[in-house]
């Protein structure tokens, strides 16, 4: 953008959008482009990335890791180059932007890294949202939901937010009534897990048993009902997830951690998404903040959080 004295001025669009929990992830079979058909109810919890977005006069895409991010990265492999969900989230709305500028992309991540909550999603989400209003790029959120298909099977989730029905491969998405908050705790783990690896584990385990592949999959219907209830308990007895039996074979130390949530108060716990992150259903707000507080006791990165929330939304627009 210009200033009246004709020079260019930059402008930073800020952007929050959160993690998700999958409440029920039902997997079907390997179709042949390489993903699985799904039946997920995705949940949007209050653990969220934030991207800020600054153009630049010098053209390109440029990202970095904020140091206010509150997750111990070190070790940890984010790629800062065009393999960067953030990065390509930039690419593709440039494409789409008559007045694309260079953009520095500058990311604070506080969702565990690989950890089954979409985080590098959320990153995605927030940069396409961040550079459609950079770039007057004026887009839909129909089409802005369209662009974020392309980018990953999370992304569009982490646009809309709230609770919602994912099929197809998790893209095709519904939004679903809850009627109240329900609290989690979320227990990280210091390592991640390959979204791949652990479908490919799901895939080796039913082809050892044998057993018929549900086709198509569906969500079951007591899951969507607990929501609408607002129910907690009955919601623990339905929650389920198919990738979770690969994801504790990749890492069996996850059922421990399961166990220790339940034995500790957690109406119930399930790895979230592809894991390794485990969600644990509390009671109530101050049950999950006292169960956080004694796995955290225990030597555990423990965390409460509640969901459903907001997808993606600009929280400032600066001109510099
Ligand atoms: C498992 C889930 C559950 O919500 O989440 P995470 O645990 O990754 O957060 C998702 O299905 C992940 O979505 P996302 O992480 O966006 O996946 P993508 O980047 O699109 O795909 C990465 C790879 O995962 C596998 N994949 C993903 C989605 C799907 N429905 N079937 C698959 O088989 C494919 O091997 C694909 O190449
Ligand atoms: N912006 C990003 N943040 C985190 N990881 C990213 C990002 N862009 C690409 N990646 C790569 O994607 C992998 C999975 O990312 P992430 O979204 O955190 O996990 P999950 O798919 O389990 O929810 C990481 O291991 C990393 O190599």
């Amino acid at each position: 953008m210009k200033n009246p004295h004709g020079r260019f001025s930059a402008r930073t669009v800020r952007v929050k959008a959160p993690g998700k929990v999958n409440v029920s992830l039902n997997v079907g079979p390997l179709r042949p482009d390489g993903y699985h058909s799904v039946a997920s109810v995705y949940l949007a919890v209050s653990l969220y990335e934030e991207v800020a977005a600054t153009s630049t006069e010098t053209g390109g895409i440029t990202v970095s890791i904020s140091p206010n991010s509150t997750l111990d990265l070190d070790g940890v492999d984010i790629p800062l180059d065009g393999r960067n969900l953030a990065y390509k989230a930039a690419a593709i709305m440039a494409d789409v932007s008559e007045q694309a500028t260079g953009v520095h992309l500058e990311i604070t991540k506080r969702v565990p890294v690989a950890g089954g909550m979409g985080g590098g999603s959320a990153d995605a989400a927030a940069t396409l949202l961040a550079c459609d209003a950079l770039w007057n790029s004026g887009l839909s959120r129909e089409e802005l939901a369209h662009l974020a298909a392309e980018l990953g099977a999370d992304v569009p989730f982490s646009l809309l937010g709230g609770t919602a029905v994912g099929l197809g491969v998790g893209d095709e998405l519904s939004p679903a009534l809850a009627k109240a908050q329900m609290d989690w705790v979320l227990v990280c783990a210091g390592y991640g897990l390959s979204t791949p690896e652990v479908f490919r584990t799901l895939d080796r385990l039913r082809d050892a048993e044998g057993l018929e592949v549900p086709d198509p999959v569906e969500v079951d219907p007591k899951i969507l009902q607990a929501l609408r209830s607002g129910d907690p308990e009955a919601l623990s007895r339905v929650l389920i997830n198919d990738l979770q039996r690969a994801s504790i074979d990749l890492a069996p130390q996850l059922r421990d951690t399961i166990g220790l949530g339940e034995s500790n108060g957690a109406l119930a716990g399930i790895v979230s998404g592809s894991g390794p992150t485990i969600a644990l259903l509390a009671h109530n707000t101050g049950s999950a903040e006292a169960l956080a507080e004694e796995l955290r006791h225990l030597g555990h990165d423990a965390l409460a959080v509640h969901g459903p929330v907001p997808g993606a939304r600009i929280i400032s627009d600066t001109l510099l």
